[in-house]
């Protein structure tokens, strides 16, 4: 090669070297707007700490409904309407449907054992979905109505001897109708071995999923080598995936335990440890996050609970018109049914505003492209990462007349809550909060019918009110803009003053509570002496 030709090429490399240099950290060409970059860090100095759905909605006023950012080298990209959610996530969704990998999940759940953070290509998460799908779909659940009931009712009674307890009854609520459906098994207390053992993994195993937004392991992979001494956090993600196997793996061994000793109950598990083979579910790390990952997954339904009775304080004229409408319906002599939710249309609105106003979900979970894919000239490139911006939707003044303000009577009006006067994105659909496309959430009829009938039972029975302090006599609301940092924003626990609505209704959640017995008494094999005990003091089981 003579010296020109070497010189050309030279010049050519350095010249292409210094294009992608200086390109470090910058927006590609063809990508949505976004706020602008700076050389290598991309939007890192801007990205905020927490509470990114504000910023986001922000930004998206400025540059659109669809915005990206660029942290370093990593694409974000945000969709802030109906249309762009439908465009993307529902009609792309083979594109779209993957979770992006990260290292604090793969510590946590190697393998991608566990199919909620799992890819999509994955087999094992087209069995474990499918057999998610076939448990939570809707005429499933309809076996477990009376179990269901008769866990509501328990609810109640909880609430009436133990109101101050309200946050973690809602919790053995959902974890004991859960685990019945999941593992055939209850439990009656919040005390009681799975409902205290799931209170301590899972809010750490929220926690160590959020690491990742302090230690950018992520964008910095470097940060993985740093050896375990030198660092807390994998110390800590260690220590909760200990946990989080040893009760998951417990729950999936007595199952198996059961089966062995010939007393199944048909449970889930059961079914799934009979027929793994055909379903392609036999991995035990597979079996064992497929329970712990339902599991998980329903505890979103107290959290929007809790939330809800959170509202019911906050906004008391809004509960005097929810209590007016059940008692006209359902009366003073019984609780309300399931039956009973279809003529009850304000409680249904009052749910939906409690879900609009603080979605427990604000950026639903993220998904991940696995292949470019461009439109209306637009590219969302593979390996970006898409966030549906859950809270700016509903929040979006475009279509939500005082979004700020609570007014379940929107959904009167509207059945998705948008003003008379917008014209509404012809993409709208119910359910936003349940995310979408193929990785749409599966437990979505379970949340439905807990949510409706456990907040019809519970404003039936009781009024909410503020605690007053009996020092200063200041009544405490619940804090509405103070919710936990993460990808699920909970309400902090609050102490109120929950009053039995007549001695009429204390006789009835009662007598209600007195029926359960027989009705729980096959998923009560396992009963610790303390939970034994508590039914033989509490509960007729003759
Ligand atoms: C109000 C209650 C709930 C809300 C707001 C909610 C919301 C969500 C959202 C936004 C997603 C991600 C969807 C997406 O990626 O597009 C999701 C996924 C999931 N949810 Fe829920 N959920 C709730 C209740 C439940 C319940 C009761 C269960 C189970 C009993 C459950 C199990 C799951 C599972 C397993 C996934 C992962 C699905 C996958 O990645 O394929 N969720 N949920």
């Amino acid at each position: 090669m003579d010296k020109v030709a070497l010189g050309v090429i030279l010049s050519a490399l350095i010249a292409f070297a210094l294009s992608k240099t200086f390109s470090l950290g910058s927006r590609r060409k063809g990508l949505p707007p976004g706020p602008p970059t700076k050389w290598l860090i991309g939007n890192a100095h801007i990205f905020p700490k927490g509470n990114l759905h504000l910023a986001f909605a922000e930004w998206s006023k400025v540059y659109g409904d669809v915005i990206s950012l660029q942290v370093f080298h990593q694409t974000i990209i945000v969709l802030n309407s109906p249309s762009a959610i439908r465009e993307i996530i529902d009609k792309r969704n083979v594109a779209s449907s993957n979770r992006p990998r990260t290292m604090i999940g793969e510590r946590l759940v190697p393998n991608e054992a566990n199919f909620g953070m799992s890819k999509l290509a994955d087999e094992k998460w087209k069995a474990c979905r499918k057999a998610a799908n076939a448990l939570l779909h809707s005429d499933n659940l309809k076996k477990f109505t009376n179990l269901q009931t008769a866990e509501t009712h328990q609810l109640l009674w909880d609430f009436y001897h133990t109101p101050e307890d309200w946050f973690q009854n809602i919790h053995r609520f959902v974890v004991s109708f859960a685990s019945i459906i999941i593992y055939g098994k209850r439990s009656p207390r919040v005390k009681s071995r799975d409902v205290a053992e799931f209170m301590a993994v899972h809010p750490q195993f929220m926690d160590a999923m959020n690491i990742s937004a302090i230690v950018p392991v992520d964008i910095f992979p470097i940060l993985d080598k740093v050896p375990e001494i030198f660092v807390k956090w994998k110390k800590q993600v260690k220590q909760v995936r200990k946990m989080h196997e040893a009760l998951y793996g417990r729950l999936l061994g007595q199952v198996q335990d059961r089966l062995k000793l010939n007393i199944g109950n048909g449970c889930f598990m059961e079914d799934m440890i009979l027929r793994g083979d055909k379903l392609g579910i036999n991995d035990r790390d597979v079996l064992l996050n497929l329970g712990g990952v339902l599991l998980q997954g329903s505890d979103t339904t107290s959290v929007a609970l809790q939330n809800i009775i959170c509202c019911l304080v906050c906004y008391p004229d809004a509960q005097e018109k929810v209590y007016k409408e059940i008692e006209q319906v359902v009366g003073v002599d019984r609780p309300p049914h399931i039956d009973d939710l279809p003529n009850l249309p304000y409680t249904r609105a009052f749910i939906e505003e409690s879900n609009r106003l603080r979605p427990l979900d604000p950026l639903a979970l993220p998904h991940c492209m696995n292949q470019d894919e461009i439109v209306n000239g637009v590219l969302y490139p593979k390996g970006s990462v898409i966030f549906m911006n859950i809270w700016g939707l509903m929040h979006d003044e475009r279509y939500f007349e005082d979004p700020y303000e609570f007014k379940p009577e929107r959904f009167l009006s509207n059945s998705f809550g948008v003003r008379q006067d917008a014209d509404d994105d012809p993409a709208r659909r119910p359910n936003l909060m349940f995310g979408g496309g193929r990785r749409v959430c599966p437990g979505m009829p379970f949340a439905q019918l807990a949510l409706g009938i456990n907040t019809a039972s519970l404003i039936w029975a009781f009024s909410f009110s503020p605690y007053r302090d009996p020092k200063s006599g200041k009544e405490i609301l619940p804090d509405m803009s103070h919710y936990s940092v993460g990808v699920i924003a909970s309400p902090k626990p609050v102490k109120l003053q929950i009053t039995p609505r007549s001695q009429k209704h204390v006789d009835v959640i009662e007598k209600c509570f007195q029926e359960t017995g027989g009705i729980f008494a096959p998923f009560e094999h396992e009963l610790s002496n303390e939970d034994q005990q508590f039914n033989a003091k509490y509960r007729d089981l003759m």
